[in-house]
């Protein structure tokens, strides 16, 4: 397993406010990972501060074991965010061809089945797209670039589901035949999830979890039972929240549960359910005040 990435104890403040606090993230080569948290979490100065040429206040960002220095931006590396707007007055293609010349894996042939994909003219200057148009050309830079560390921030934002579909299968598809290592920042747990192997989730500045989305999965319940059986049950387990629940209580856990568990919970009458991801998303972060 190489890294690629180093954020260590990084901490960003604008201002009286605190963007990041402490951050600590590492990204493996080749993995798809989901950036997630709740409107003004830190997800865009997380990435501004990797690529975006910003600097932390302390702690370091390193890229293939080297330190970034302040405002150095990585080597080879492409970073999508919502707009284009130094760039209004040109064409489409004319940006992409811009991007081109930074890219050195930049793949022609694949950009323009992705114009088609995406249906957009490339004679249209960008001005005159809409927002999800305006996203989807980022997008196809983001995937024509096949740089080998692709950041994006918030990529479906304003995109219709046909269009969302159709950037995650490209995504697949093509990160399936060329490997790379790719961040997704977002809010939408649930559709990241199909795409992501790995998610960071953060809130006010923090990380909150960092985990394999197929482990999220196997271990994010929801149980019920008398108040006493639920104290018993999740005793030592990572509760993520309880409520009052009729007589009893409910409970968000976070454990993967054995055999031993289960029969603990037929003993102790307790119903288990899987939690949607959405739900243990909100359950976290609830639980995370
Ligand atoms: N340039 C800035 N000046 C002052 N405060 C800022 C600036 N950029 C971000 N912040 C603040 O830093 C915090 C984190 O913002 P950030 O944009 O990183 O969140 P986010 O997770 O990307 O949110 P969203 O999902 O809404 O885009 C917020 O409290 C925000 O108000």
């Amino acid at each position: 397993m190489s890294i690629v990435l180093t954020c260590d104890k990084v901490n960003k403040s604008y201002g009286r406010t605190y963007a990041l606090r402490n951050l600590n993230l590492q990204l493996e080569e080749n993995v798809i990972y989901g950036l997630l948290g709740r409107n003004g979490a830190g997800k865009s100065t997380l990435l501004n501060l990797i690529a975006g040429g910003i600097s932390p206040n302390s702690g370091s960002i390193e890229v293939r074991g080297t330190k970034l220095s302040k405002g150095e931006l990585p080597n080879d590396f492409c970073f999508v965010r919502e707009k284009t707007k130094h760039f209004g007055g040109a064409q489409v293609i004319e940006v992409l061809q811009f991007a081109a010349s930074f890219h050195p894996s930049w793949d022609w042939t694949f950009a323009h089945e992705l114009i088609q994909t995406f249906r957009l003219d490339p004679h249209k200057k960008i001005r005159q797209l809409s927002r999800g148009m305006e996203s989807l050309v980022g997008n196809i830079i983001g995937l024509a670039s096949r740089a080998p560390l692709t950041l994006y921030d918030e990529p479906v934002l304003g995109l219709d589901v046909l269009m969302r579909e159709r950037f995650y299968k490209a995504l697949l598809e093509d990160y399936a035949r060329h490997p790379r290592t790719i961040l997704l920042s977002t809010h939408l747990i649930d559709e990241i999830a199909t795409v992501a192997e790995k998610v960071y989730i953060i809130e006010a500045g923090s990380l909150l979890l960092h985990d394999e989305i197929d482990r999220i999965r196997t271990a994010a319940h929801l149980i019920r039972g008398h108040a006493e059986a639920v104290a018993s049950f999740t005793a030592g387990k990572r509760v993520l929240h309880t409520e009052p629940y009729g007589r009893g209580t409910l409970a968000a856990i976070y454990e993967t549960l054995d055999d031993g568990d289960i029969q603990q919970a037929r003993e102790l009458d307790i119903s288990i359910e899987n939690l949607s991801l959405q739900k243990f998303f909100s359950y976290l972060i609830e639980g995370g005040h």
